[in-house]
């Protein structure tokens, strides 16, 4: 039998009253591939990963993680399977530095019980001290050693979604799903970016960016799934999709692929 993939969608809708937002969708996302999502504004790409983290319900159809079934999993649960996610509008936790937004990461997927960690028992302080290595290593990595330990949300919003992109590695996920992480960085930070998802393409983790830099997605997805008004019309290499009509159709308007 073949592996699974890793993220199995299945004939999967999902309507807000009037509105049919997710309709239908099926695809699979082969394990250690970099797919980008892409479609016009409203087309369902976020609802979409809001029903992978079951953030949302789904009205019908189904979604597994690695073969394992998703529904009805709390969506702390999910990421501690090793399915994170980040949001299009960075979610920094206030009131802590950048270090601690990092560590926050961590523990939200941490195997060591809650109680050894309380007591700070030796297993406890061993984990927390690897951790907080583990931690500056990846902030050394994304180039933000030097803010560590910075208020995060007192960081320009680029830096945040560093920070959260930080925060989503750290717990050394299976599967990351990221919304638009080069919104609101510049030319330099979106090619910092693009080395960066690279980077962990290429150390194996399975990665779904959705994203409207087309030069980005384009010149670092193996596969592109595009979706309008709620349905998948195309998908294929970034060569097919920028070829394909329906997609630019789909994209008359707005800016082209
Ligand atoms: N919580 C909600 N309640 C009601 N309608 C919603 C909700 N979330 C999304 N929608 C609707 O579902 C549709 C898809 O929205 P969604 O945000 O998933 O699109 P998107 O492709 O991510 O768009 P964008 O590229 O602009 O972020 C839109 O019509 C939107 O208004």
């Amino acid at each position: 039998m073949n592996a699974p993939a890793a993220l199995a969608v299945e004939r999967v809708s999902k309507a807000f009253g009037g509105v049919q937002a997710i309709r239908e969708v099926s695809f699979d996302v082969p394990a250690g591939t970099l797919t980008a999502l892409i479609g016009p504004n409203g087309a369902g790409k976020t609802t979409l990963f809001n029903l992978f983290t079951n953030l949302y319900r789904t009205d019908s159809g189904s979604v597994a993680f690695f073969g394992e079934p998703l529904a009805g999993r709390r969506s702390d649960a999910i990421a501690r399977m090793g399915l994170v996610r980040t949001f299009q509008t960075a979610r920094v936790f206030a009131g802590m530095t950048v270090l601690e937004n990092v560590l926050a990461g961590a523990h939200m997927t941490a195997r060591a019980p809650a109680f050894a960690q309380a007591l700070r028992l030796p297993a406890a302080t061993n984990d927390e001290r690897a951790l907080v290595a583990r931690a500056d290593a990846l902030l050394d990595a994304l180039g933000i050693a030097e803010l560590r330990a910075r208020p995060a949300a007192s960081l320009p919003l680029g830096t945040q979604k560093i920070v959260e992109l930080a925060r989503a590695l750290v717990a050394r996920p299976r599967m990351l799903l990221l919304d638009e992480p080069a919104a609101g960085l510049n030319d330099a930070e979106t090619d910092a970016l693009a080395s960066l998802l690279l980077a962990i393409h290429r150390s194996g983790t399975t990665v779904v960016v959705v994203e409207h830099n087309m030069s980005l997605v384009m010149g670092i997805a193996d596969r592109v799934l595009v979706l309008d008004a709620g349905a998948l019309i195309a998908s294929g290499t970034p060569a097919e999709i920028q070829a394909n009509p329906a997609v630019v159709a789909a994209y008359v308007g707005q800016a082209a692929p």
